[in-house]
C-alpha cells in the first residue's frame, strides 16, 4: 500500500482549500489534488470532523473503506470497474486519508438527473453491464465483499466515460473493520433491500436489490425516491407497470430520448432483469454473475443490431466480409499449393526410391 507524504497532499490540494473540494459524503470530504512532482491528478478523501463520537464513527468508516479497497487491489486480478485505490496518508493527528484515482466525469446520478444531454440507449446498456461486472467482482472476490450502498451517486465516470463503483464506507467483508454480526443494517433509502432488517439478513442479494433499483433508474431516469410523484418509490412504480400486459415499454423509458425499435427488445430484457433483482423475495433474485452474463449477451445482440442499423457500420461489416472471403480464398490457394508441393516431393521421393532400387 503506497504511503503519500501528508505535506505533498497539503500542497496538492492548496491546503485542502474549499476551491478543491469536490463534494461531501456521509463520512468524508473529497478533494481534487494535483501532485506537482508527477503532474498527477488524485482524489483525496478526508473524514469529516464533528462532535467526538461522530468524528470517531466517520474515521472508522473511512478506515473500513481503505481496508476494503486495499484488499481489492492486493490481488493480481483487478477490476477495471472498481475505483482505483492509490494509497493512504496520515495527518498529524494520525487520522488516515484515502488517496484514489480522480474521476473527472461526475456520477451516474448527475448523468441521469442533471446533465443537459441524456445518455443514449447503447451507453445505458454499457453502463448497466459495467456496474454488474463491478458487483460481480466484489461478490466473487476472496474474501467476499458486500457493498451495501450501491446507488447511482456511487457510480463515477473516468476520462473515457467508463463506469466505476466507488464509496466503500459501508462495505463489509471478513477483512473489514466492521463485522457482520455487529453492524446494523445500513444503506440509502430508496436503494435498500426491504428484506435487510437485521444484521443476519445481509447477503449478496442485498446488493442485487440495490443494483436492480439502479437499473430501473438507468432505464427511466426517474429518481429512486421522488416525492413529487406517486408512487414515490421507483420500484413500486416501475415493477407493476412492467408486468401489466399491453403497457408499452415507452411508458417506463426515459421520455427525453426516443427508443429506437432495434433497442426495444434489449431494454425490455433489461427491465425484466431489473424486476427480478428487486423481487421482494430474496430467493427469486438472480445472483450477480447471472445478471452480468445476461447483460453481456444483451450488449452483444445490441452491437449486432447497431451494425445492421447504421450504414457506416454496414460498410465496415461488408468490408470485413470481403476481407474474410479474400483470406479464405488465399488460404485455399495456399493449401492447394502445399498439396501440389507435397505431390512434387512425393514424386521426387518415389523417383529417388526407384533410382536407388536400380
Ligand atoms: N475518486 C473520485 N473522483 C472524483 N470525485 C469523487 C471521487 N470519489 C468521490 N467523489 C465525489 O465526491 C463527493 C463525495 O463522495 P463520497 O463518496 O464521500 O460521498 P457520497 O457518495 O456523495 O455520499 P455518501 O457517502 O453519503 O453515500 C461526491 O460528489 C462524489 O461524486
Amino acid at each position: 500500500m503506497a504511503e503519500f507524504d501528508y505535506q505533498d497532499l497539503v500542497k496538492a490540494t492548496e491546503g485542502f482549500s474549499p476551491s478543491r473540494l469536490i463534494g461531501k459524503g456521509s463520512h468524508g470530504s473529497v478533494y481534487k489534488g494535483i501532485l506537482l512532482k508527477e503532474n498527477k491528478v488524485l482524489a483525496i478523501k478526508k473524514s469529516t470532523i464533528g462532535i467526538d463520537h461522530v468524528s470517531n464513527d466517520n474515521s472508522k468508516k473511512l478506515e473500513n473503506e481503505i481496508c476494503i479497497l486495499s484488499s481489492l487491489h492486493d490481488h493480481h486480478h483487478q477490476s477495471p470497474y472498481i475505483i482505483n485505490f492509490l494509497g493512504t496518508s496520515h495527518e498529524y493527528s494520525s487520522r488516515k486519508l484515502l488517496v484514489m484515482e480522480f474521476m473527472p466525469n461526475g456520477s451516474l446520478h448527475e448523468m441521469l438527473h442533471a446533465a443537459k444531454t441524456p445518455p443514449s440507449w447503447p451507453k445505458r446498456v454499457e453502463i448497466a453491464l459495467q456496474i454488474a461486472r463491478a458487483v460481480q467482482f466484489l461478490h466473487e472476490n476472496n474474501p467476499l465483499v458486500i457493498h451495501r450502498d450501491i446507488k447511482s451517486a456511487n457510480v463515477l465516470f473516468d476520462e473515457n466515460w467508463n463506469a466505476k463503483l466507488a464509496d466503500y464506507g459501508l462495505a463489509m467483508s471478513r477483512v473489514g473493520s466492521l463485522s457482520h454480526q455487529a453492524s446494523q443494517p445500513a444503506g440509502t433509502i430508496g436503494y435498500m433491500d426491504p428484506c435487510y432488517t437485521t444484521p443476519s439478513k445481509l447477503s449478496t442479494k442485498t446488493d442485487v436489490f440495490s443494483y436492480g433499483v439502479v437499473l430501473l433508474e438507468i432505464i427511466s431516469s426517474r429518481k429512486a425516491i421522488d416525492v413529487s410523484k406517486s408512487p414515490s418509490s421507483i420500484v413500486e412504480w416501475a415493477v407493476p407497470l412492467s408486468q401489466k400486459h399491453r403497457v408499452p415499454i415507452g411508458e417506463i423509458c426515459d421520455p427525453r430520448i426516443g427508443l429506437p425499435p432495434y433497442m426495444e427488445g434489449t431494454i425490455r430484457n433489461l427491465l425484466n432483469v431489473a424486476a427480478r433483482c428487486v423481487s421482494s423475495k430474496e430467493e427469486n433474485r438472480p445472483c450477480i454473475g447471472e445478471v452480468a452474463m445476461e447483460m453481456n449477451s444483451f450488449c452483444l445482440v445490441e452491437r449486432v443490431k447497431v451494425v445492421v442499423a447504421s450504414p457506416c457500420s454496414w460498410t465496415c461489416l461488408v468490408r470485413s466480409l470481403i476481407l474474410m472471403r479474400r483470406q479464405r480464398r488465399l488460404a485455399k490457394k495456399c493449401k492447394r499449393k502445399c498439396e501440389d508441393y507435397s505431390e512434387i516431393s512425393k514424386g521426387k521421393l518415389l523417383l529417388r526410391e526407384m533410382l536407388a532400387d536400380r
